[in-house]
């Protein structure tokens, strides 16, 4: 679940784009980048590393012009090597940058047709750079030495002809301007704002959030619809064309479970309300399945599902408490590369407060179980706190399906609740009892009024994959190339010699 922003103004946005990436950066901890463009040349920084890691003074100086992409990587495809994060680039035509949160099912069989039938060499493993290059060959074929608003949609609809999977982008043409695009069923999130500088004059900006317009101080107009692209020419005009033959809405409700900030508005609609509704039906949940509980004490897994679990305690009526504390320096865990690295790092990222926990009865809440690495871990912590007895509830579903559209859950076996019923994996992770929320209960917190999405991608709950493409065969592809044991085997072979694009490398 990458992030990405871009903003077309009228003076410089370097420092704009650093901030928004900063805001973003709960999507993506692997690799950061920026490029901003001035009189026709493009100006690269990105590299592994979180984004306070990957800019340092000197790159941001040389970041100039007032129009610029920025990415913060989360891989689902390819490697994490450098040359493999983003924004991406091609020369031709025009000179074109990417920047894409998503994840192409067709990627393989496109990287072929781009080479046998479009003449065109893509360097790397990633599948966003192979959008890239669709993007580029559909804009080629319109022949254009100075190509206007119908010729950069035409690229869109080729794009949505050809690409399958999910793909929120931001892109810049060089000296033309900014496009934005969203997959035909929304899959990912994109959202545009507008501000005016101080002559009056409006300036633009995409993001994967809504938080990240907020940071900067432009107001949120609306999401990209489905299939939709939008471009601002170099004149500043904001043209917007939905691209697509078929489209229909119908966004990962992943997001509003673990993803997105609780301060951000996707389709319409505030996580943090979405959150704290999915607390309510739980505790309604528990109090349908076991009206005696005997919970003491509620308490979240920081951070995100304190949301939900303080709703919770108030519709069970029961006290709400910090019993785990949260490093402040440690990331994300689940979007962490490994599963060793993801385990050392749950047991620095949290520590219990012990007098929390002796002789209580203790309701642990979390957001959603995936590999079940923090559950495990956290109850065993409750238990050596002196727990009497540890209960678990998860506010999302069991997540029992591979994700193909922008989350990094490639392999059905590494999901702590593939193929098993709730009992078995109440034993597996050591709770008293265990309760999960219930899908069509989740779908009800976020399909509300104001919503513009009706209907969502639950796939990691369902099994259900709206694009329609995605059968065994990939799945058996996917888990060769990118289950946790066979990533490591993809990275040593010497990937880190691949080239990669000028890039801003210097060390003064
Ligand atoms: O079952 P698992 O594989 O452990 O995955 C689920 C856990 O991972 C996430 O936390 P994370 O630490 O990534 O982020 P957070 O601090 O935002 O909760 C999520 O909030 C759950 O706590
Ligand atoms: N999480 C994402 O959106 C990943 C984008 C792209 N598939 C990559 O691996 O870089
Ligand atoms: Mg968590």
């Amino acid at each position: 679940m990458c992030g990405i922003a871009g903003i077309f103004a009228y003076s410089p946005v370097n420092q704009s784009l650093y901030d928004a990436l900063t805001v973003l950066q709960h999507r993506g901890q692997d690799a950061a980048g920026i490029v901003t463009e001035k009189d026709g040349d493009f100006f690269l920084r990105k590299s592994n590393g979180l984004v306070k890691d990957v800019f340092r003074t000197r790159h941001m100086t040389r970041l100039a012009g007032n129009m610029g992409i920025a990415h913060v990587r989360y891989p689902t495809a390819g490697t994490s090597s450098s040359a493999e994060s983003q924004p991406f680039y091609v020369n031709s035509p025009y000179g074109i940058v990417l920047a894409h949160n998503g994840n192409l099912t067709n990627a393989h069989g496109l990287s072929k047709s781009l080479y046998q039938s479009d003449l065109r060499h893509t360097n790397t493993t990633s599948d966003s750079e192979v959008l890239l290059n669709v993007f580029a060959h559909e804009l080629q074929v319109q022949g254009k030495l100075q190509p206007n608003e119908e010729d950069i949609f035409a690229a869109v609809t080729g794009v949505h002809n050809r690409c399958r999977g999910a793909y929120a982008v931001v892109a810049m043409i060089s000296s033309h301007g900014m496009v934005a695009f969203r997959d035909c069923f929304g899959i990912r999130p994109i959202v545009y704002g507008e501000r005016k500088n101080q002559e009056g004059k409006t300036e633009y900006m995409f993001a994967s959030e809504s938080v990240a317009l907020d940071a900067l101080g432009f107001k949120r107009v609306r999401e990209l619809d489905p299939g939709e692209a939008m471009y601002v020419d170099n004149k500043g005009i904001l043209h917007s064309k939905v691209c697509a033959k078929f489209a229909s809405l119908r966004p990962c409700i992943f997001e509003h479970v673990y993803f997105a900030r609780p301060d951000s508005i996707i389709d319409g609609i505030s996580v943090y309300k979405a959150r704290l509704r999915m607390g309510e039906t739980l505790a309604d949940k528990i109090l349908k399945l076991r009206p005696e509980h005997e919970i003491d004490v509620v308490m979240p897994i920081p951070d995100t599902s304190r949301t939900s679990a303080l709703q919770l305690a108030n519709r069970l009526g029961v006290k709400y408490r910090e019993g785990f504390i949260k490093n402040r320096y440690i990331g994300r865990t689940f979007i962490m590369p490994g599963q060793q690295l993801r385990k050392k790092s749950v047991k620095q990222k949290l520590n219990p407060i012990g007098l929390e926990f002796k002789g209580k009865n203790v309701l642990l809440v979390d957001d959603s179980i995936v590999r079940g690495t923090t559950c495990q871990e956290i109850i065993q912590m409750a238990r050596d706190a002196g727990a009497k007895k540890v209960f678990f509830a998860s506010a999302a579903p069991a997540v029992r399906y591979p994700n193909v559209y922008g989350i990094d859950m490639p392999s059905a076996s590494e999901l702590i609740a593939h193929g098993k019923t709730e009992k078995e994996i109440e034993e597996v992770i050591g709770c008293d009892w265990l309760v999960y929320q219930d899908l069509e209960d989740l779908i009800s917190c976020v399909q509300v009024d104001g919503n513009t999405a009706q209907e969502f991608d639950c796939s990691v709950f369902n099994g259900k994959y709206i694009t329609g493409d995605v059968d065994e065969a990939y799945f058996a592809q996917l888990e060769l190339n990118r289950a946790d044991g066979n990533k490591k085997k993809k990275l040593d072979a010497s990937y880190d010699g691949m080239m990669a694009i000028h890039n801003d490398n210097s060390t003064e």
